[in-house]
């Protein structure tokens, strides 16, 4: 059975099919990519499974359970996390506040426990935080000296890895990378892309979605590869199969080198 499953889900802004009967599906441990044009839907496909939209039509499966309809913070519950396109980050704040900050979604704290069992709440933010920071150091270890430094004077690709480290608290089973690339130079670009191999290695079952434009990441990170084009799924297979693709060319690749 797949993880997640997705059957003719659409979403339709005032006219607009965003996302228009897509089906989709990811395994256990599996590594999938979405291209495709500015503007073809890949953000909105993630925004409906996060529980961000929701669909207008169509169904959203996680282990053959319907999660269409879910609020984001139950989707989060069923084991699905997500890094955004656009940072996240307080970047006044540490990294360490950063940390703090992102873990409201993984604590099970009550208001009850933060009126009368304080001491409770600070040891589940203190577990987090430090789930969080063992993360961080797993991709950067220099970072466990500078979890104090102000999140703005620390370099663009340990910002993006802790908005990873965030998400992956709490051991989610499907993890929703959107353009983790974006704004990072070539060099910070294939570290990411050891950091995304780094994630497979430690947590064995673990199913990645990730969007990116970086063929170069797409060629070498995920096993199996999905091309949107105006809201539809166009096309689906290896890196191979899909940049000799006729569809595929016409819409994204153009004459881009393959
Ligand atoms: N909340 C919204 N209201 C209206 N239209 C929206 C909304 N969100 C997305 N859209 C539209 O849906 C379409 C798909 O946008 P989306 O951001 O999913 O594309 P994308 O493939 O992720 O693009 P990019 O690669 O530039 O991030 C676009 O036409 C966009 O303007």
């Amino acid at each position: 059975m797949a993880l997640l499953e997705t059957q003719k889900l659409s979403i339709n802004f005032g006219g607009l099919w965003a996302v228009k009967d897509v089906d989709f599906a990811i395994h256990s441990g599996q590594v999938v990519g979405l291209i495709g044009p500015n503007g073809s839907g890949k953000t909105t496909f993630l925004n409906i499974i996060s529980g961000i939209y929701q669909a207008t039509k169509g169904k959203a499966y996680v282990k053959g359970e319907d999660i269409t309809g879910l609020k984001p913070f139950q989707i989060y519950q069923k084991g699905i996390s997500r890094t955004y396109q656009s940072s996240r980050l307080c970047w006044d704040l540490s990294v360490a506040d950063n940390l703090v900050i992102g873990l409201y979604t993984s604590q099970k704290s009550s208001l009850f426990d933060v009126l009368f069992r304080p001491r409770h709440c600070n040891e589940e933010i203190y577990a987090g935080v430090q789930e969080a920071m063992d993360l961080l150091c797993y991709f950067n270890p220099d970072l466990v000296d500078k979890r104090y430094v102000l999140t703005k004077n620390i370099p663009h690709i340990d910002r993006r890895r802790i908005e990873i480290s965030r998400a992956l608290v709490g051991s989610p089973s499907i993890l929703l990378l959107d353009e983790p690339t974006a704004g990072l130079n070539e060099e910070e670009t294939m570290t990411m892309m050891k950091d995304i191999q780094k994630i497979k290695e430690k947590i064995a079952d673990i199913c990645i979605i990730i969007i990116e434009h970086d063929m170069q990441v797409m060629k070498e990170v995920p096993e199996r590869i999905v091309v949107f084009n105006a809201g539809e799924k166009i096309a689906e297979g290896t890196y191979h199969d899909v940049v000799n693709d006729l569809c595929v060319i016409n819409a994204y690749l153009g004459g881009a080198e393959r």
